[in-house]
């Protein structure tokens, strides 16, 4: 991923002319001085120059130990199929063995360098005796704590440089492959809730992935034993002679291991800063994740068959943006780098502690102890005095210091991340196959025949019965109004029929087969379908409506004639973007932005205005968006159903088409245009549509189902009006307020 910094390393002139072209921001020049502009992959960052010092930390308390292992080898299959998978992405083998490779090196310096410090110990020793030092060994040793912190440097460097790309290959396979399953999780899975604080938690924010995370923890703690055992027999290779300092070792090592105290600190550095980016593909990849996500529009995902097509969709927009497809959070993460200064910051930053105000790090043991050896030198008296102190330090120097946290505390994250594994592979491993092993299909093209046999109907993890009692045949072609009460049971039968849930006392016949030994793809294709609590997608209008019929989202022509049949397209026409107008809030999903001022930070006025400063150079868009009134959300979604509906030369159009009120909030004129649009297409079409008011479409339908939790009256409008029953008494009440 290729950092820029925009506005740091190019003269003025030249800093503001590409500032400008590049962001289309308007930079000025004393903006310039107070904002820093950074462009890495997708994101443009824009940061206040204020600094901030101060840091946060917070505890995390963790599981017991025993409860960490219970676990950890419960979860073992999931991590060794995690393994598995991971070394099968191209590249991972070799980074991660890279990794490997880096990290064994970093645990086994400490104890080379320790190894010289024996040497020093034995100079020590030598010079109480006798009074004299070996100054050549004392450069030596001194180089070679030297040589130490530069390699730990670099191999803290290098360790970083891997991980960071290995991460990434990992995430993209992750996301396709989790995306894919969700955009395919039938309505109940996706309906529940652990299943969506997994979601987020796979789609949110995160430091690395679980996978990167597990490996980086695991070798942590292996390593940190390597290190400790290898330490461990340099000492007592060194000391074998002295058995007291032997025991101090030992106690060392114990102290070590004591320091398990299973808990983590997490570190939260707060800056005035804002990413944002304009990729088309970018905005894309986040409006089709919260498409999946959102238990909203998971019934026309599904009644619509469009798993495949919207995760064939993300992977081309991922594959399209490459490696470059990271979130602005894991952008962060690759911020530092190697240098000269960094390397010297680090060897100053010693200073400090060698003077005793923070005791307890390796290197500082390892300057101190060269400055007890030029002590006893000066003072051969107070020599006894300094050997103790040295073999205390000694005790110091067990602490696990290079990489960041301290590895034997990372156990309980470790625990808490493997059984993330585990849930994730639940989720790739949910996605509903039944269906696929019947191959037996609807033909395309044609009006079906439905013959419904039903007891009782209840929805899953429900009590309560939804309706009984459900008996009738809608012939191929024929126009079918269901008709009832609030709550009469309508919808359900809808939802069943497009298999967003099971029955599982009744039957529903198609053409004669049992609906349930239809292909799902072949059955979601043959029918299309408006619920009565649709959901548009956060995506543009013309999109909206595309998704249709997945096979001509792309066809404009048709998509436009949709809009037309569903009386949008006027006011999309209207719109200052017109077919590409995204929908409501999720216009702001086009233009990604961040705001990172820490979450525990005081808001006080200076970053406030730092904020604004930064939003206002970085030409951040407020979230201005166009809001449809409640009809035209309608017509937009009568559009869409009816996309399915329009013949085209290489694909025959569905043959049923389903609506769940589709008036419902249509003014007289639109409602009495759609119903005529619809009766054209009876014959063609089994028709079948859902009411709780009368319309001059219900008198004129082939059946209607009058239901009120159970199906109470069934016929044509003259035959129902002779009987005299409920449907007779609501339509003479209805006809005379409002016909
Ligand atoms: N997801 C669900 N889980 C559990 N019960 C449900 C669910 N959806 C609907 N029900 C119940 O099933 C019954 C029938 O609901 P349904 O939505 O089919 O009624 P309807 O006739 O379409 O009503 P309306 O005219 O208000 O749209 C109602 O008692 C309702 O409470």
């Amino acid at each position: 991923m290729r950092i820029e910094h925009v506005s740091d390393f190019l003269p003025p002139s030249e800093k503001e002319r590409r500032m400008s072209t590049r962001s289309q921001s308007n930079l000025q020049p004393e903006d310039a001085r107070r904002v820093k502009h950074t462009r890495i992959g997708i994101w443009d960052i824009y940061e206040a120059r204020r600094p901030w010092h101060s840091r946060l930390q917070i505890r995390i308390p963790s599981l017991s130990i025993l409860e960490t292992y219970a676990q950890m080898l419960q979860d073992m299959p999931y991590v060794v199929r995690m393994l598995k998978d991971m070394y099968s992405i191209p590249r991972c083998f070799i980074l991660i063995s890279a990794y490997l490779v880096v990290e064994l090196l970093g645990a086994l310096i400490p104890a080379f360098s320790l190894w010289h410090t024996g040497q020093l110990l034995r100079l020590v020793e030598t010079a109480m005796e006798t009074r004299t030092v070996d100054m050549s060994v004392l450069v030596d040793v001194a180089a070679v704590y030297l040589a130490c912190t530069i390699t730990m440097r670099l191999l803290k460097y290098a360790r970083s440089r891997i991980i960071r790309p290995a991460d990434t290959s990992i995430r993209r396979v992750n996301t396709e492959r989790v995306f894919h399953s969700l955009a395919c999780l039938d309505v109940p899975t996706h309906g529940r809730t652990h299943t969506l604080d997994l979601i987020n938690s796979r789609l949110g924010d995160s430091h690395l992935t679980l996978q990167c995370e597990i490996v980086e923890m695991s070798t942590n703690i292996t390593m940190a034993i390597v290190r400790l055992l290898s330490q461990l027999l340099v000492l007592v290779t060194v000391l074998r002679e002295q058995q007291d300092v032997i025991i101090v070792v030992i106690l060392s090592f114990s102290q070590s291991i004591l320091n398990w105290d299973g808990t983590q600190t997490v570190t939260v550095r707060p800056l005035v800063r804002a990413a944002k980016t304009t990729n088309k593909d970018f905005s894309r990849m986040r409006a089709l994740e919260r498409l999946v996500v959102d238990h909203r529009c998971r019934k026309e995902l599904v009644g619509g068959n469009l798993g495949e097509c919207i995760a064939a969709q993300f992977c081309e927009s991922s594959r399209r943006i490459g490696d470059d497809a990271v979130d602005f959070s894991e952008v962060e993460q690759i911020h530092s780098c190697l240098n000269v200064a960094s390397i010297l910051r680090e060897m100053i930053h010693m200073l400090p502690q060698v003077l005793g105000i923070d005791p307890g790090v390796e290197e500082a043991d390892q300057v101190n102890q060269i400055l007890f050896a030029l002590r006893v030198m000066q003072e051969p008296m107070s020599a006894p005095l300094y050997f103790v102190s040295l073999i205390l330090m000694y005790q110091a120097s067990f602490t696990p210091s290079p990489f960041p946290e301290s590895p034997f505390r990372q156990h309980s994250s470790l625990a808490g991340k493997i059984p993330s594994i585990r849930a994730m592979y639940d989720i790739v491993d949910k996605v509903r196959s039944d269906g696929s092993r019947w191959h037996k299909t609807i033909p395309r093209g044609q009006a079906v025949s439905q013959e419904w046999h039903f007891y009782r109907v209840q929805y899953p993890d429900s009590e309560k019965c939804a309706f009984r009692n459900v008996s009738f045949k809608v012939e191929a072609g024929q126009l079918c109004v269901i008709m009832g009460v609030n709550g009469s049971g309508k919808s359900t039968i809808l939802k069943l029929i497009s298999r967003l849930y099971d029955p599982t006392d009744g039957t529903i016949l198609i053409n004669d087969q049992d609906i349930k030994t239809l292909k799902l793809a072949d059955l979601w294709d043959a029918m299309s379908i408006l619920f009565q609590d649709y959901s548009h997608f956060p995506v543009s209008i013309r999109e909206n409506i595309g998704f249709g019929n997945p096979a001509f989202a792309n066809d404009d022509e048709k998509i436009h004639e949709a809009a037309r049949l569903g009386g949008a397209e006027e006011f999309i026409d209207d719109l200052p973007d017109g077919f590409d107008t995204w929908i409501d809030d999720h216009v702001q999903y086009r233009d990604n932005y961040y705001n990172n001022i820490g979450p525990f930070m005081p808001l006080d006025s200076e970053c406030l205005d730092d904020l604004s400063l930064v939003h206002r150079v970085g030409n951040f868009r407020n979230n201005s968006y166009i809001s449809l009134s409640g009809g035209q959300m309608q017509r937009l979604a009568v559009s869409r159903t009816l996309m399915r509906s329009l013949p085209t030369e290489t694909e025959p159009s569905t043959g049923m088409l389903l609506f769940d009120e589709p008036s419902a909030s249509l003014d007289p004129t639109a409602e009495h245009t759609l119903f005529e649009r619809l009766q054209k297409l009876r014959g063609s079409k089994t028709l079948i549509f859902s009411t709780h008011r009368f319309a001059k479409l219900t008198r004129h339908a082939d059946l209607i189902l009058y239901m009120d939790g159970s199906l109470q009256e069934q016929g044509t409008h003259d035959e129902l009006m002779k009987k005299g029953g409920e449907y007779a008494r609501i339509w003479n009440l209805q006809a005379k307020d409002f016909l």
